[in-house]
């Protein structure tokens, strides 16, 4: 026992810790440095660069670390680089960790919900902000624990230098124990070294995790508990009055205060619906007014398959300034691809389409932009998207996730961008949830959050995916407020995908009937859902409100 304590504590054994330290420190931080170029190069479009991530990854992988030291320790001097044996088993490690690394960092990066990838391309962010703000920082929280162990495992791989005559923990053990012939106590004392060590790094990671733990962050930030609050959920009737959004809604019927929509004026809408109509006096009625209103979206003979199905077999559909269009059909129908296509997070086969002359997306001569000027397109054509599963950015808070669009992508400075966050997030009646994360907010809280969000990029158009169906029944009526209060006192343009007909008579003007990747039927919302014209439309319809009652 007492030699034992003896080695715990003897100089020639801690200075191997030193020397194990360097060779881990340099392997850890030289391997994550190589893992962040190679994950980037192997998630990269590029099939060159790609390719060449592969190739390294299959080579480093493949072959024994112990002949990796050997190798740059032997063969870089015959290039002229010569490393000291400490340097020489920091770069052969750093190489060869950068394979995991790598491999780690892309898992994280692909595990991260495309959702997010979606939502923040369809507000505008670049591709390298994506990565940088959205992406990036949700991917690192999950890669912690990975990296921790891998950690473990540079600080073991660093046991092998001693092939190449490192002098660290190992080598002086055995040296020792070859020696002395003391071998238990010796092992077993560097043993325990190595189990410090190793439990430190662990200790570390642990700690890391705990910082970055979203949960805690998010009582942090309040100072008090951000459980679902379904208190704090105004009932529909408690929705604050809109009001009209700093610059949110560039709408001229809207500012001109030139539309009154007949449900309104027939005292159907709700309250506040009301209150804004009643305002506009001696208003042309909506329906002429929307007729003479420019077109604000022009959709011509569109196309789209996946492989070899074909989706969309040749849309036309026109959408004027301030009108709401619901888009009805039945599941598989095409509805969201079809949104996805006009603001281009998916590419069109053939067809086009077109806000006021700009077809996001493409260039004049018809070829596809790079990503990066596409995002500038999105903002100059002012399409916003609110996503059926809400697809808020999941490590932001609710005031964040409304900022980023004018933070990233507008340029507002961050206390200016954060009050019109707030004034949003008042707008549809969650300021008392503005520190809340979305995995505390309930689904119609969430959805309230995405709409906020999409009306911080300014949207002259607003697409809607289905909006209320991944919501439960009482929280349907939430979200529906908010929409409804957008068309018909804000006049703001909405094309929504949706399978609510009730919500659908009462916000929009025209209806388009949708199936098989056709549109079969369109006209004013009463007349298609009262007397659908095409056999399947009645069938869809006739069904649908069957289930509704
Ligand atoms: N990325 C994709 N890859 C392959 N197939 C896809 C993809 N996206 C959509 N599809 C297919 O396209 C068809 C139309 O899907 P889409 O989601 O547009 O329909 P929808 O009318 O919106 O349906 P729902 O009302 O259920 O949302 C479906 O058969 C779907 O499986």
């Amino acid at each position: 026992m007492s030699s034992f304590l003896h080695y715990l504590s003897m100089p020639y054994l801690l200075g191997g810790i030193l020397v194990t330290l360097q060779a881990t420190a340099l392997g850890f931080f030289g391997g994550f440095a190589g893992g962040l170029v190679l994950s980037g190069m192997a998630l990269s479009g590029n099939r060159v660069v790609s390719g060449i991530a592969r190739t390294y990854s299959v080579i480093f992988r493949g072959t024994p670390l112990v002949l990796q030291l050997v190798f740059v320790f032997t063969a870089l001097p015959h290039a002229g680089v010569v490393l000291s044996p400490v340097m020489a088993a920091g770069v052969a490690l750093a190489a060869n960790e950068a394979t995991f690394f790598a491999e780690i960092l892309r898992s994280a990066v692909l595990g991260v919900d495309k959702g997010q990838t979606d939502a923040a391309r369809a507000v505008g962010l670049r591709p390298w902000i994506v990565m940088r703000r959205i992406v990036g920082p949700q991917a690192a929280r999950a890669a912690i624990p990975a990296i921790g162990s891998e950690a473990v495992a540079t600080m073991k791989n660093s046991a092998l230098a001693s092939i190449i005559a490192v002098p660290e923990l190992t080598l002086r053990s055995n040296q020792l124990a070859s020696a002395t012939f003391d071998y238990f106590s010796i092992f077993f004392a560097s043993g325990l070294m190595y189990l410090v060590l190793t439990g430190a790094i662990t200790g570390l990671q642990l700690t890391i995790e705990r910082a970055a733990d979203l949960s805690r962050i998010g009582s942090r930030r309040r100072g008090r508990p951000t459980a679902p609050d379904t208190a704090a959920t105004p009932e529909p009737a408690e929705t604050p009055a809109p009001q009209p959004m700093n610059g949110a809604v560039h709408n001229g019927a809207f500012v001109n205060g030139a539309f009154v929509n007949g449900a309104v004026t027939n005292g159907a809408a709700p309250e506040g619906a009301v209150s804004n109509a009643t305002v506009v006096n001696g208003a042309v009625s909506r329906d002429a007014a929307v007729r003479r209103a420019r077109v604000a979206l022009t959709i011509t003979d569109v196309h789209k398959s996946f492989d070899d199905h074909e989706v969309l077999r040749g849309i036309d559909l026109e959408i004027r300034k301030s009108e709401v269009v619901a888009l009805l059909g039945p599941s598989g129908s095409g509805k969201s691809t079809l949104l996805r296509l006009i603001n281009h997070l998916e590419t069109i086969d053939r067809g086009t389409i077109s806000f006021d002359g700009i077809e996001v997306g493409y260039r004049d001569d018809g070829a596809t932009l790079p990503e990066r000027e596409v995002a500038r397109q999105r903002v100059d054509a002012g399409v916003g998207m609110v996503f059926q599963h809400f697809n808020l950015f999941g490590h932001l808070t609710s005031r964040e996730n409304v900022a980023v669009p004018l933070r990233w992508v507008h340029r507002v400075p961050k206390d200016e961008a954060m009050a019109q966050a707030d004034r949003l997030l008042d707008r549809v009646g969650l300021a008392e949830r503005a520190h809340a994360l979305p995995r505390h907010l309930s689904g119609g809280q969430q959805q309230r959050v995405g709409i906020a969000r999409a009306l911080a990029g300014r949207p002259q158009v607003l697409l809607l995916d289905e909006p209320t169906s991944a919501l439960d029944p009482e929280r349907v009526q939430e979200v529906l407020e908010v929409i409804r209060s957008l068309a018909l006192d804000e006049g703001l343009t909405m094309l929504i995908a949706t399978h609510q007909l009730g919500f659908a008579r009462e916000v929009a003007d025209r209806a388009v009937f949708m199936a098989g990747g056709r549109v079969l039927e369109q006209g004013a919302t009463t007349e298609v859902l009262d007397h659908p014209k095409h056999p399947t439309a009645a069938r869809f319809l006739r069904a649908v409100h069957t289930v509704e009652v």
